[in-house]
């Protein structure tokens, strides 16, 4: 029998959702609905939904699961609609929102009726908005957070992590406040750290107007984040005031700490500090798509000659090979420069080491 799956909020993450579930799932018809009927029509000319519905109600009467993927203020709202809608007898109800508490506290409002509420997240995306940055494997290997509690019916739960299995990632439960602290100190405050940091170059920028052309590597991939969806983060640091409030007092004391260090030419605490942070980063799960995403890195030795990037790019794919990243690390003039690409599978890796070597280059992977 066909299961009817509505999908309300086709961007990043919905529309990453919906892909992967009807790739990886028999029997289903994928329903779409956003508010933005450009991405509600691209949604289904990239193959993302089956069906495009011209309303909450017409997406969510007949279905048998609901996904609800939008910014989590309205993911409050929606959940406050759809208890006011005839909706099928034994529906589930997920959501796949970056906080928990509010948006679970609000769906108490189902307890009374034939509908399972079940809170999502998955921990994993981009900076990057919309339907056009989906993928279908965006989830793997990243944790994907449920949060039932102790009433949710056991039977409901194994329906649904029998829905996301085809994503690969590695489904655990935890409760909403556990989440929202966590995810605070994880994901929450270091947005708002990549944030700041963007501010504080911006005003400098007006004492050296060379700022912006000399912020490389290490200012780049500290504040990549900060490219993220301005409404999806307001929304999550409304919705996780209080963590981020403690985090703020912590971060500040942290600060503090550090800039005594710096102020008393303390050089061993300095390096201590260092040396801690390193440490514990160093020793964060890779593979998993945790803190540190699954990135395949492949370094490969390139002259300096113009269209080297394209003829490299090229040859992979004309065999198909997708990179997620490229980086020029060095390229000054006769000697060989390094072009860093990431790729998402390690056999993706493996297939563009022996393309890329059979045409001449050489190729390094990092341990
Ligand atoms: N981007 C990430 O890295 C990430 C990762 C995990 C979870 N999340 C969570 O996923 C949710 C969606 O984020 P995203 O990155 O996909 O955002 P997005 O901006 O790419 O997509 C959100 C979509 O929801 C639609 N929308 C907004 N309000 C709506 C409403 N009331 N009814 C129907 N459609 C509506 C928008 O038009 C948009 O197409 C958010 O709650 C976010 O916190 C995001
Ligand atoms: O990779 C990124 O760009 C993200 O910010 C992804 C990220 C994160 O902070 O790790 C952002 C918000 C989500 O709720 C989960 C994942």
């Amino acid at each position: 029998m066909t299961r009817n799956i509505a999908v309300i909020g086709l961007g990043l993450i919905g529309g990453s959702l919906s892909l992967n579930i009807r790739e990886t799932q028999e029997n289903v018809h994928m329903i779409g609905y956003d508010i933005n009927k450009d991405q509600l029509h691209l949604a289904k000319s990239l193959g993302v939904i089956d069906e495009e519905a011209s309303s909450i109600e017409c997406a969510c009467e007949k279905a048998d699961i609901i996904i609800i993927a939008v910014p989590v203020t309205h993911a409050v709202a929606l959940c406050e609609k759809l208890a006011s809608l005839k909706l099928k007898k034994g529906v589930i109800i997920t959501d796949v929102g970056s906080t928990k508490t509010k948006i679970v506290e609000t769906a108490n409002i189902f307890a009374h009726q034939d509908v399972h509420f079940i809170g999502g997240h998955p921990m994993a995306g981009s900076h990057k908005s919309g339907v056009a940055a989906a993928k279908v494997h965006l989830f793997e290997n990243a944790y994907y957070i449920l949060t039932p509690s102790e009433h949710t019916a056991e039977e409901k739960v194994s329906e649904l992590k029998q829905l996301l299995q085809g994503t690969k990632s590695q489904l655990i439960e935890m409760t909403p406040s556990e989440h929202d602290r966590v995810a605070g100190v994880i994901s929450h405050f270091p947005h708002i750290i990549a944030a700041s940091l963007v501010h504080q170059a911006k005003k400098y920028k007006k004492q050296n107007e060379l700022t912006s052309k000399l912020a490389a590597g290490g200012f780049r991939d500290i504040t990549r984040i900060a490219s993220s969806s301005p409404v999806m983060w307001r929304d999550i640091l409304i919705h996780n005031q209080q963590s981020m409030l403690e985090l703020f007092d912590e971060w500040a004391l942290e600060m503090e700490e550090i800039k005594e260090m710096v102020r008393s030419l303390d050089a061993e605490g300095i390096f201590n500090y260092f040396e801690e942070a390193k440490n514990f980063r160093d020793g964060l799960p890779v593979k998993e798509k945790g803190a540190i995403p699954s990135f395949y890195d492949l370094y490969v030795d390139v002259p300096d000659y113009p269209g080297i990037i394209s003829e490299v790019t090229g040859y992979l794919a004309e065999e198909r090979i997708s990179i997620t990243n490229l980086r020029i690390l060095e390229t000054r003039e006769d000697i060989y420069g390094v072009l860093r690409l990431s790729l998402q599978k390690e056999e993706d890796r493996e297939k563009a080491r022996i393309c890329l070597e059979s045409h001449g280059y050489g190729t390094f992977i990092p341990s």
